[in-house]
């Protein structure tokens, strides 16, 4: 025998169960979920960048401020005054910059291209605060102003939301340019110690904050996924509970309770509408006989075709077929005439003639047959729900006086 195949969820359930219980955590999940995990973080960093673009501007300006107070007595500028020009078009290049880059984030339709604005922006203002510092005359200007580097690296790393290897990337990329640029720049003056200090120990420092950011986003991500797909697991469960409370077991018809609540709910309707709301009852000829003649197990068989035909001529939207009871059924039939009602309980009759289903036990026909009752009327507020029910049940006990295998009609149509 095989074994049987656990549900799609529960197999999911299962991998991030797995993946959450861990203790090392990679930074890669099965494809199903990595895909969603991207998109995720993707769409929080470019919401952290939206909503925190304004750090960027009052970072430069806490950097313009510091400078500008450093180097001035009562307004003017103490240092070389070529300091003062590159300071100046040092702060309008990484200035533009943001600019663009704000302007690039708040745009939906560049959303697709983040990380490569992101990763570009950034290499520019990293080699703009490195590549200016060292053409500064002043050199502790020149120290003060690549610490920059650091604070935009802080920000690449720790406050972005981007993932460690985009973080990584731009960090070491940055690297890279500068070390290009220094070359290709033939820049006698610039200060490797402390580009190594800043920079590189800066990137080590940021991975590894970085690692441990993303390991929590990804737990976070998992346990988000657990609590959805056993919020989903419930909803399915209190819906099939549902669906059970309100049918029948064996037919698969509503059930007498389900049939109660509805038809007190058609019956207000109708009232309100002024509309005719009609009954049709109905019940298995000799169903007894049947049970003695073929057993138990062929009744069951007989009741559930039954109700195929009843359900197939419940064909109008409001329409509900129940089982009333052991063989006796009812059809409730919103905004139908006796006339209606009359013509539905016919084709009842018939199709269940037409299933032939063999009954040795019957007086009636030699095979299942049923009779049926049908009752009408326009609801009023002094009239009770309970009244059609009994009008209804009284021309089914007419149609199997009268001799069954028939529709009769209630003496109030
Ligand atoms: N197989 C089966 N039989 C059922 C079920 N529910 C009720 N019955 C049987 O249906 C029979 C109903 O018998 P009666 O109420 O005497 O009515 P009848 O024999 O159909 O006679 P008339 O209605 O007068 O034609 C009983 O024997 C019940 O046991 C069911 O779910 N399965």
């Amino acid at each position: 025998m095989s074994a049987e195949k656990p549900p799609a969820w529960e197999a999911e359930y299962d991998t991030v169960r797995d993946l959450l219980g861990q203790s090392f955590m990679r930074l890669r999940f099965p494809a199903s979920f990595e895909k969603e995990f991207r998109q995720n973080m993707n769409t929080r960093a470019l919401e952290t960048v939206r909503e925190n673009y304004w750090m960027l501007f009052l970072l430069a300006l806490s950097a313009v401020l510091i400078i500008y107070f450093q180097y001035t007595v009562g307004g003017v500028w103490i240092g070389a005054v070529e300091d003062l020009r590159l300071a100046v078009l040092m702060g309008l290049c990484i200035i533009s910059v943001l600019v663009i880059f704000t302007a690039l984030a708040k745009s939906p339709s560049m959303d697709r291209h983040f990380f490569s604005y992101t990763v570009a922006c950034c290499l520019l203002m990293l080699l703009f605060m490195t590549i200016f510092p060292a053409y500064f005359r002043d050199e502790v200007l020149r120290q003060r102003s690549t610490y920059l580097v650091i604070y935009l690296l802080m920000i690449v790393y720790g406050v972005a939301n981007l993932r460690l290897h985009q973080s990584a990337f731009i960090g070491f990329t940055g690297m890279g340019a500068v070390v290009l640029a220094v070359n290709v720049l033939g820049m006698q003056r610039f200060d490797w110690g402390m580009f190594m200090q800043f920079f590189f120990l800066t990137n080590l420092v940021g991975v590894g904050n970085n690692y441990v950011v993303e390991v929590r986003e990804r737990r976070l991500f998992l346990q988000s996924r657990l609590l959805d797909l056993e919020k989903r697991q419930l909803n399915k469960l209190s819906e099939r509970l549902v669906q059970l409370a309100r049918e029948d077991g064996l037919t698969g018809l509503a059930n007498r309770r389900h049939f109660n609540d509805r038809f007190l709910m058609e019956w207000e309707r109708a009232r309100r509408d002024g509309k005719p709301l009609a009954l049709v009852f109905s019940d298995v000829d000799h169903f007894k006989a049947f049970n003695d003649k073929h057993g138990h197990l062929e009744g069951d068989r007989a009741l559930i075709a039954v109700a195929d035909v009843l359900k197939s001529v419940a064909t109008r939207p409001g329409d509900l077929a129940a089982r009333y009871g052991g063989e006796e059924f009812v059809l409730l039939l919103p905004n139908t005439t006796c006339d209606g009602a009359m013509e539905v309980a016919r084709e009842l009759i018939a199709g269940i003639d037409a299933k032939a289903i063999a009954h040795r036990g019957s007086k009636v026909a030699k095979h299942v047959t049923i009779s049926a009752g049908v009752a009408s009327m326009v609801p009023d507020v002094h009239i009770a729900p309970a009244k059609l029910i009994d009008l209804a049940d009284e021309a089914l006990y007419a149609a199997k006086h009268e001799g069954r295998h028939r529709v009769v009609v209630s003496t109030a149509c």
